[in-house]
Formats: structure tokens, sequence, C-alpha cells
């Protein structure tokens, strides 16, 4: 049995977290060999509702589950943290933008920053899931000047997730036959879900659709995804969320082998014309627990044109934060 690692999660009495942490204790995220110490962030008025789900998890006797912290102390829940999934934050309400949230959320993650700068482990990944994720991941990463820009995700794996899970119903083929889906840029209304790598059953997707399906359908479709969740069930997506956060944690940690690749937003460096300052979502691969973009893919006139869209929007959430990222 390997040794435990401590995987911390915010916002952990919230919709989201009842939906992941039964999942991360079970070992879908690290895998069933991998003991896990859970520290669980909430706000002080939520201890209370904190308390219950810590019951609930140690009432499941989870083997891996070897250490359970509720607290509403960030120093103490980023205390040697190996993972963190930065969940805790406002959803948005129906009619509102994600970016919306940042004046309210905005003032979570500078804090946290610094207590994962604090006492994180030097390697820790981290994962922002909470709202704007691609902004709030940067003044987080921002407020730890220790720690590597490259320990900082945000989560762009539900789009993708959603993209398979479009282009699979379309076509009648099984999720598992599709693969090379890129969701470039803000997990936002601006991301260009890119099917122009695609593939189904290894044939290229765009042989088994009409562009005029692709344009006018699928990419509005996966783009405003969320909202379509929130109108339908009066709150935010939580299951599924879950468990994109679960998908893109156990791929950086354990590798992508067997994908061609997924989507991640990690900080800019450069690739694809996309400069440093800002939390874009690239296709990645992960080995050794490190991430890397691909690199070479040809992107035509649509998609330089869709991706530089949804990069001026994040360049325009970065300067409405730029007071937050020191
Ligand atoms: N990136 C994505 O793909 C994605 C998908 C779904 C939801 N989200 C976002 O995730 C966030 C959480 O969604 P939810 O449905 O779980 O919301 P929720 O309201 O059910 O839960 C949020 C929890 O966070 C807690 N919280 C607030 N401030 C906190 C802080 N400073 N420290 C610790 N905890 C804090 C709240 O008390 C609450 O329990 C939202 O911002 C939502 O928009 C992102
Ligand atoms: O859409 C939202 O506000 C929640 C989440 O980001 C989602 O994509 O479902």
């Amino acid at each position: 049995m390997k040794s435990p690692v401590t995987v911390t999660v915010t916002g952990a009495a919230g919709q989201i977290g009842y939906a992941l942490l039964f999942r991360i204790a079970s070992g879908d995220m690290l895998g069933k060999d991998q003991p896990v110490i859970l520290n669980l962030l909430e706000i002080t008025p939520a201890m209370g509702a904190l308390e219950g789900v810590a019951m609930e998890l140690n009432d499941c006797a989870f083997p891996l589950l070897q250490g359970l912290n509720p607290t509403d102390d960030a120093e103490r829940a980023f205390d040697k943290c190996d993972y963190g999934l930065l969940v805790g934050a406002m959803p948005r309400k129906q009619g509102m933008e994600r970016k919306d949230l940042l004046s309210a959320n905005g003032g979570i993650f500078g804090p946290q920053g610094k207590a994962l700068n604090k006492g994180a482990s030097r390697d820790v990944k981290v994962l922002v899931v909470g709202n704007p994720a691609n902004t709030n991941a940067l003044i987080a990463s921002a407020n730890a000047p220790d720690l590597d820009p490259s320990c900082f995700n945000a989560m762009m794996r539900l789009d993708h997730n959603r993209a398979i899970s479009q282009l699979a119903e379309k076509t009648g083929a099984a999720t598992t036959d599709i693969s090379g889906v890129t969701i470039w840029g803000n997990h936002s209304s601006t991301q260009f879900p890119d099917l122009y790598h695609a593939k189904v059953g290894g044939a290229e997707a765009l042989s088994k659709i009409d562009e005029e399906w692709y344009k006018d359908d699928f990419i509005p479709t996966v783009q405003q995804r969320g909202a379509a969740i929130i109108k339908a069930r009066g709150a935010s997506s939580a299951a599924s969320a879950a468990s994109a956060a679960i998908d893109h944690m156990r791929n950086w940690a354990l590798g992508t082998e067997g994908s061609e690749w997924v989507s991640m937003a990690v900080p800019a460096d450069g690739s694809y014309g996309i400069e440093p300052g800002i939390m874009f979502g690239y296709p990645c691969t992960c080995a050794n627990g490190k991430y890397e973009i691909v690199q070479g893919l040809d992107l035509n006139d649509f998609a330089k044109e869709k991706i530089a869209a949804t990069e001026a929007e994040l360049r325009e959430e970065r300067a409405a934060v730029e007071h937050l990222l020191s």
C-alpha cells in the first residue's frame, strides 16, 4: 500500500462537494491503491452541514480514507496539501454569465493561493472549479509566488466530456470511440469546442457530420450546456462537474495513456500564439504527474478567429482582477 496523500476540497458542504468527496474517498480519483487524507474547507456558517458530510464519509468505512479534517481555516486545510480541488465559490443563477461572478468569487482565491503558498507540497496539483474558473485559477497562482504556475489548472473537462457526449450521440458511436476533441480557451460561452482534429472510430469526425451541424448546433450546445442545465434543474451542474474534476485530476496524476489528449486550462506559455498571463484551455497529455500542451496542430481561419475571441475575453477578465493578482 502507498503512503497517504493529502487532498484538500474547498466548498466541501456544497452540491459539487457532496458528489465529489465520496468518489475521492473510494479511490476513483487517485487509484484503488492510494490512501487519502481529506481536508475539507468551508466557511464558518456551513461548518454544521460539513460536519454532517464528514459523518457520512465516516459511515462509509472507506478502506482508503485514512484521515478526515473539516475546518474553516484555509491554512489548516492546505497544510501539506498534495492535491487541491478549489470548488468553494458561488454558482451563477439563470441569466448570468460566469464572469458576472468575478466580483463575488474573485476575493476567495487570493487568500487560498496564499495559504497554498505557505503550507502545500511544492509539487501540489491544484484544480480550480469555482467560477469563473480560469481567472480564479490565475488569482490563486498569482498569490502563490513560491509555487510553480504549472501547479495550477482550471477545469475544462466538463466541456470536453460534454463535447464527446454530443458527438457520440450524433454519430451513434460510443464515447470511447471518440478522440482528439479540444476545448480551447475559457470555461465560458466564448470557449471554442474544436472538432477539426477529432476522430470517431478512427475516422475524421468532420467526415461523419456536416459542417452546418458542427457550427450551428454542436458548438452553441456545448458552449451553453451549463446554462441549459441551470434552466432545467434550477441549479448548476453538480454530479457531472464532480465527475469531470475526478477525470481531470486522475489524468494529471496518473497519466492520459490510452486517450489521445484531454482539455485542460493551464498557464498560457506562448503555444498557439497565446502569450503568458492567462489560464487557457489547451489539448494536453499527462505523464509522470506533469502535463504537456500538444503542439503542432493546424488551425484554420475559423478556429483562429474563435480562439482569438476567447483569448480576448480572458484578457478582459484578467484586467478586471488586476488588483487581486499580487
Ligand atoms: N468549472 C466548471 O466546469 C464548473 C462546473 C459546475 C460548477 N462550477 C462552479 O463551482 C462552484 C461551486 O458550485 P456548487 O454547485 O458546489 O455551489 P454550492 O453553492 O452548492 O456550494 C459552494 C460551497 O462553497 C462554500 N464556500 C463559499 N465560499 C467559500 C470559501 N471562501 N471557502 C470555502 N468554501 C466556500 C459555500 O459555503 C458552499 O457550501 C460555483 O462557482 C459553480 O459555478 C464550475
Ligand atoms: O454553467 C455554470 O454556471 C456551471 C458550470 O460552469 C457548468 O458549466 O455547468
